[in-house]
């Protein structure tokens, strides 16, 4: 970034801030508070002194003030702080006090205006004291001083700006100022989200500060902050294209039929920079019209690279179409970028006109990703001798970070887009911006990952939540799209000849659809949300940023009517109370809605975990009180319709199991829909359900990969079968066995299997069984083995099945169907011949098609518990039965250390002696 323009930047924040420490930043073009943003970005910056919010002095403390603690945080108006930042950040302006050094009192007669901003800067040493300070606070910076400098800083001040003796100021510096640094100030270090030493000299950590709070402002704000940056304006239209477009499941031809009404639309607003002269002509009805006449020498200019289909061909229509079509006897030519190179940005190639120096250029390209391609292909063009405000670029999807990097380089160069993203992620994907609410898309990789680029915390990804120090949810603040754990794994595929493990990250924040909360305190204060690290004390955790946004809503309602109803919270020492847990789940299955809007609005299935043993206790009239409530208030009838049904389980048992056996459909529809790996899967509150539904759709679309069509699956601890359907119907498998321990799923795979389409021929089966019993009766006669164990891995058992496989021998009695072996080879099936019968549920046709002999040659492992993994891999690798082929890793919980794998597994075939050897044996 060219030093000047950064100086820019950072002078116009301190320049806003220099006043008595409370400051908004509008960005350039902002209006003023009518127009303020909802959500201004606060910023907390503890380094100077709150002296705004200085308290006037008692006639009384007038007369001690030098014994009067200026540092000690009561010497704050902190009440009087939080209205002002409230007020703020409701859009409207305040009237900050002056306060009066000399006779240390708040002016009466003057104030000073602070206006609604997009930014707000809240300094003062002691501003992370106050928790309900700090909780409005979207970023806090701790600005690490030296003490030396400090107390020279203070001299100086006292001393110059407000005539005080050097003695008094040290005396206080020592009696006063030095004591509160270090009971109050220093102590709320911890709370910085960035920490910077050096103060305002380092320059590093303020140009980071300032890019993050510039990609926070958000798209139209890059517009405001670079004039030379235009995104065409957004309309239902656009936004619908856009998500069919980036759908991955759009057919070719409506990928082409959109993109071609997409593009000429980016193409049309370009050509509107281009410069015109004016030109009158005569009409037909023989007046005069003065208009303009096109610019005439134009050329386009694609950026190619060795990219995937859907880009190329976007490049195609630009070019052959919506350029031809807008422009007539437009001249194209082409720069090839070609990024294996040293650095991955080696030009190659290029074609352009003779005369490209005398044209304006229309630089096409599909993706604005990092910027790094664009700026090399318009360095070109203007070592070609193109000025640089004779270029403009188009491009259909934009990131801030390639915006920021090309406008700063280029300001007289002009873009044009049609969407800005919420930012890279760590593979340099572009991340959809949160109204979009399909699932990313795959658009190009348009650079490899470097290792520096994961080295730095990244800000644009960092959690920024008030209850990340309390709340046990998440460990990890920064870099949510990479854990540090994905270079571990990455390293440990690699030490097991896996060199292309791959990282896919999904939503960082709202990810989790599907929460299990405690619910403590009293009723006119509930506390709600997860045990703080290592202890039984229940942490509230209102707007929490890994809830999907209307889990968050869901609670706070529930909070209401727990205090308005008067619902006792469990306590867990006496055992007394009504309400112990609530699981809130989200489905985000609404075919009425446009598939972009249908994420957002998920609807929210409470479950109510009620002390009591049925619904005939004392209290259950409040339980069913508590239910209408929320279903009042948020049903389909109200104006929020967030909740979509209201369950209650019943448990009062002392342990920490959540759930009691006894669950009861209170209110909604019963059904839970979700559509995930191409199927609609029902799931009941009982059963296992996956808390992050859009990365495990990635996940089991990554998996069909790996089973070959018509093949005949086992799967492993199934919940309700979601793998093994979801396979069914996407690989027409000759078979589907699902085992699964917790008899509650069966409901729920009977109903999914219902929705399956009609044209499934295979069998299809659900067995209430434990896999550690007798593993090896669910391995044989299936060609792939799909495990999805609990973290805490597979059971011995099955692992040593799996391992002493390959020397299995079946029996001549065992062939015949599948239920005759679980029958010969499990006497306790034998038995309980009949419960088992009801505990299994059989769909498709009546023949098995499973060939009782067959071993399975694959195993896909899917773990959500990284250290058990690493064990059950190392053991099913040692004696070689299996080798592992590929590995891929899925952000399943953005804000911990905890990645989702999926690890497939190929078993090795034992080599047949070969006759040759058996001789010279001989
Ligand atoms: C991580 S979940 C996976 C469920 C399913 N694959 C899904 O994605 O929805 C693990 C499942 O294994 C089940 N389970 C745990 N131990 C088991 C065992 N010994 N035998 C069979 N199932 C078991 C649990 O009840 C749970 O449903």
């Amino acid at each position: 970034m060219p030093s000047e323009r950064r100086k820019i930047s950072i002078d116009y924040v301190m320049d806003k801030a220099s006043g008595p420490h409370f400051s908004g930043l509008h960005t350039p073009t902002a209006s003023a508070d009518a127009n303020a943003p909802n959500h201004p970005f606060v910023i907390g910056v503890s380094g100077g002194t709150a002296d705004s919010f200085y308290r006037g002095l008692t006639a009384e403390e007038l007369k001690r003030v030098h014994e009067y603690n200026f540092d000690h945080p009561d010497a704050f108006d902190t009440e009087q702080l939080l209205n002002y930042v409230l007020t703020l950040k409701s859009g409207q302006s305040v009237q900050v006090p002056i306060y009066d050094f000399k006779h240390h009192q708040r002016s009466s007669d003057s104030f000073r205006q602070v206006n609604a901003s997009d930014v707000i800067i809240l300094e003062g040493i002691l501003v992370f004291h106050d928790q309900r300070v700090r909780n409005l606070m979207n970023m806090r910076i701790f600005v690490d001083t030296d003490d030396d400098v400090r107390l020279s800083r203070r001299i100086k001040r006292d001393t110059v700006e407000r005539g005080r003796e050097v003695s008094s100021v040290l005396e206080q510096y020592a009696k006063f100022v030095k004591p509160a640094f270090d009971e109050f100030v220093l102590p709320s270090k911890k709370y910085a989200d960035v920490i910077i030493p050096r103060g305002g000299e380092n320059h590093v950590a303020i140009d980071l500060i300032v890019q993050h709070i510039h990609t926070k402002l958000g798209q139209h704000d890059l517009c405001k902050i670079y004039p030379n940056a235009y995104i065409i304006q957004s309309t239902f239209q656009i936004t619908g294209m856009h998500t069919l477009i980036r759908d991955r499941e759009i057919s070719k031809h409506d990928f082409v039929f959109y993109s071609d009404r997409l593009i000429p639309l980016v193409v049309e607003h370009g050509l509107g920079h281009l410069p015109f002269t004016e030109k009158q002509v005569i009409t037909p009805t023989g007046s005069m019209y003065t208009g303009v006449d096109f610019c005439k020498k134009l050329c386009g200019v694609s950026i190619v690279r060795r990219l995937q289909f859907s880009v190329l061909f976007f490049l195609y229509l630009l070019e052959r179409f919506s350029l031809r079509a807008c422009c007539k006897g437009i001249k194209i030519g082409k720069i090839l970028i070609h990024r294996d190179g040293d650095d991955g940005k080696q030009l190659i190639y290029e074609k352009l006109p003779k005369d490209i120096s005398e044209r304006h250029v229309l630089l096409l390209d599909p993706v604005l990703a990092t910027g790094n391609s664009a700026n090399h292909a318009i360095e070109l063009l203007i070592q070609k001798g193109v000025p640089e405000s004779h270029i403009i670029f188009l491009n259909l999807i934009s990131a801030p970070e390639g915006i920021h990097r090309v406008c700063k380089r280029f300001p007289s160069l002009k873009i044009v887009t049609s969407e800005i993203d919420v930012a890279l992620n760590g593979e340099f994907r572009v991340i959809p911006a949160p109204t979009t609410a399909s699932p990313p898309p795959a658009p190009p990789s348009l650079l490899p990952p470097t290792t520096s680029a994961t080295a730095i915390p990244s800000l644009t990804c960092a959690l920024q939540c008030p209850h990340f120090e309390s709340c046990s949810g998440c460990t990890h603040e920064f870099n949510l799209h990479r854990p540090v754990i994905v270079d571990e794994a990455s390293n440990f595929f690699k030490s097991l000849g896996v060199s292309d493990f791959t990282f896919d990250s999904c939503r960082l924040w709202g990810w989790r659809c599907r929460a299990k909360l405690a619910v403590r305190g009293l009723s006119e204060n509930p506390l709600i949300g997860l045990y703080e690290e290592g202890s039984h004390n229940v942490v509230d955790i209102p707007q929490c940023k890994a809830h999907h946004p209307n889990i968050n809503a869901a609670v706070e309602l529930l909070r209401k009517g727990i205090r308005e109803l008067n619902i006792e919270p469990y306590d867990e020492d006496e055992g007394t109370g009504d309400l112990r847990y609530v699981q809130m789940a989200v489905t985000t299955y609404n075919t009425a809605l446009p598939a972009a809007e249908r994420y957002r609005n998920g609807r929210v299935q409470v479950s109510l975990v009620w002390n009591s043993r049925n619904e005939k206790s004392s209290n259950s009239d409040k339980l069913n009180a508590l239910a209408n409530f929320l279903w009042r208030n948020a049903g389909p009838r109200s104006n929020l319709h967030l909740i979509h049904s209201v369950w209650a389980n019943f448990q009062t048992s002392t342990n920490n199991i959540i759930f009691g056996n006894r669950w009861r459909h209170l209110l909604g529809e019963r059904d839970f829909w979700e559509h995930v790996g191409g199927i609609d899967m029902s799931l009941d509150p009982s059963s296992f359900g996956q808390a992050n539904t859009r990365a495990f759709d990635n996940l089991l679309r990554k998996l069909h990969k790996y089973v070959p069509f018509g093949a005949s699956v086992a799967d492993l601890y199934a919940g309700s079968g979601v793998i093994g359907l979801s396979l069914a119907a996407t690989k027409k498998c000759r078979s589907v066995k699902c085992i699964e321990i917790n008899k509650e799923s069966r409901p729920s795979f009977e109903k999914s299997v219902d929705r399956l389409p009609k044209s499934i021929e295979g069998s299809i089966s659900w067995h209430n069984a434990d896999t550690s019993i007798d593993p090896l009766s669910w391995l044989v006669g299936s060609d792939v083995i799909v495990v999805d164990p609990p973290r805490k891995g597979l059971d011995t058992s099955l692992i040593d099945a799996l391992r002493t496989i390959s020397s299995h021998k079946v029996k001549p009695s065992l062939k015949g169907s599948s239920s005759n072996i679980k029958e010969e080879k499990r006497p306790w099936v034998l038995r309980e011949r009949e419960r088992a019968k009801e505990a299994s549920v059989q769909v498709g046709r009546e023949t098995v098609s499973e060939d009782p002999q067959s071993l399975p040659e694959t195993l896909i492992y899917i773990s959500c518990g990284w250290e058990s993994f690493k064990e059950d891999c190392k053991a099913l690798l040692t004696n070689k039965s299996w080798r592992l082929e590929k590995a891929h890793g899925f952000n399943f919980f953005p804000g911990t250390q905890s990645i989702e794998v999926l690890a497939v597994f190929k078993r090795s075939l034992k080599k047949k002696k070969t006759g040759k050897k058996k001789k010279k044996q001989g």
